[in-house]
């Protein structure tokens, strides 16, 4: 299966939100990554529902959600309304995590379980076979723009040979510092999507920069 492009909605420019959204419609992203941050799980606030309410009704891609909010089980119905086909919850910041992916997939979305930079996989040895994805966060999470750490390819090519010893299509997807340097080291070790913020939307042509990294 060819990769998946998300790029990430956090380093857009909020101020032509129209312009940007319209940008990942007509270029070869196959997702748009939305972060909500909530200033208690991580150090930052982004944007939460009205924003990704707005974006709704002009995006014609899959919109994959990134929550990095404390007990994110209490939002599965608001991500949902908002027209979300994956919602990413955090492993680190749900109790009880079973039933939380559970409720995400009732409300008809993918299920996807993010984990930090220091979260083991092996923590997800009793889950992993309910999940859609896992979402390997390659910087701590809260903010764009930060340096690559460079462990998360070794932490790749073990997830996915969890995945392959089980038997599973679980997607792995990577976020944080990814370019097209990090970005095909992440493809060797087994990544299936790269979400890319300021290295898509700091780009003088995104559109340019969106097909060079789905063509790595
Ligand atoms: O979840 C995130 C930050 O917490 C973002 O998705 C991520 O930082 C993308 O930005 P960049 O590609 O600039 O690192
Ligand atoms: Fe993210």
């Amino acid at each position: 299966m060819k990769h998946k492009i998300a790029p990430s909605l956090l380093a857009a420019d909020f101020l032509n939100l129209q312009k940007e959204v319209e940008m990942i419609n007509n270029s070869e992203a196959d997702w748009l990554h939305m972060d909500i941050m909530d200033g208690v799980f991580v150090p930052n606030i982004s944007f939460g529902f009205p924003v990704l309410d707005a974006v709704k009704p002009i995006l014609k891609k899959p919109m994959d959600v990134h929550l990095m909010i404390v007990e994110p089980q209490k939002f599965v119905k608001e991500v949902a309304e908002a027209g979300a086909y994956m919602m990413n919850v955090h492993y680190e910041a749900c109790t009880h995590l079973h039933r939380t992916i559970g409720a995400i997939k009732e409300a008809g979305m993918k299920a996807g379980v993010t984990l930090n930079p220091h979260t083991p996989i092996s923590l997800l040895e009793d889950i992993i076979q309910d999940l859609d994805m896992v979402l390997l966060m390659s910087v701590n999470p809260g903010f764009g723009g930060q340096r690559f750490i460079e462990h998360s390819v070794n932490k790749t090519a073990r997830l996915k040979e969890m995945i392959r010893a089980k038997g599973l299509d679980t997607l792995i997807e990577v976020d944080g510092g990814v370019n097209l340097e990090t970005g095909k080291r992440l493809l060797e070790a087994g990544a299936d999507v790269l979400v890319a913020g300021s290295f898509v939307f700091s780009s003088p042509d995104p559109i340019r920069t969106i097909k060079e990294l789905k063509e790595m």
